[in-house]
């Protein structure tokens, strides 16, 4: 069965109760949950990590190496600012799905920038927890076509 690796960095362990009026009130638990159940609906095994820290959120993606087929990666801040994050994507060669909960181009100029976008297959942003979903649905339909050709 394919895997795909849902990865959370800093602060998205505090959704539902974090900033709600920009983040929403879904907790990351009930995210979880839900990539669970539709994962198993749509045929694919779905692994959820969190991390706040970029060295972890580092090894955890070098471990997916020979793991998951897909990666779906809100590196929440560290988007912004992680060189290390980007070259553990790049250096593991999964290809993976970028999503951001609020729109960060409609916020602060230090958000508009991402260290990751060049090397993801796609980017969603603004979507709300949605994004998750979209990102699944999207990995599903990837790996279906890989699997026809
Ligand atoms: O932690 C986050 C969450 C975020 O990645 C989002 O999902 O909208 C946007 C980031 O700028 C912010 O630091």
């Amino acid at each position: 069965m394919a895997q795909i690796l849902v990865i959370n960095g800093p602060n998205l362990n505090l959704l539902g109760t974090r900033e709600p009026h920009i983040y929403g009130a879904e907790t990351l638990a009930d995210i979880a949950k839900h990539l669970a159940q539709l994962g198993a609906d749509l045929g694919v095994d779905v692994v959820h990590f969190q991390h706040n820290c970029e060295g972890d959120l580092v090894t955890r993606i070098q471990q997916a190496r020979g793991q998951a087929d897909f990666i779906i990666i809100n590196a929440g801040a560290y988007t912004h600012t992680s060189v290390a994050i980007r070259d553990a994507l790049a250096g593991v060669a999964i290809p993976f799905v970028e999503v951001h909960i609020s729109n960060v181009h409609a916020r602060e100029a230090f958000r508009h920038h991402s260290y990751l976008s060049d090397k993801a297959v796609g980017v969603i942003v603004g979507l709300g927890t949605y994004g998750y979903e979209a990102a699944l649905r999207f990995c599903v339909r990837e790996l279906a076509k890989k699997s026809i050709n």
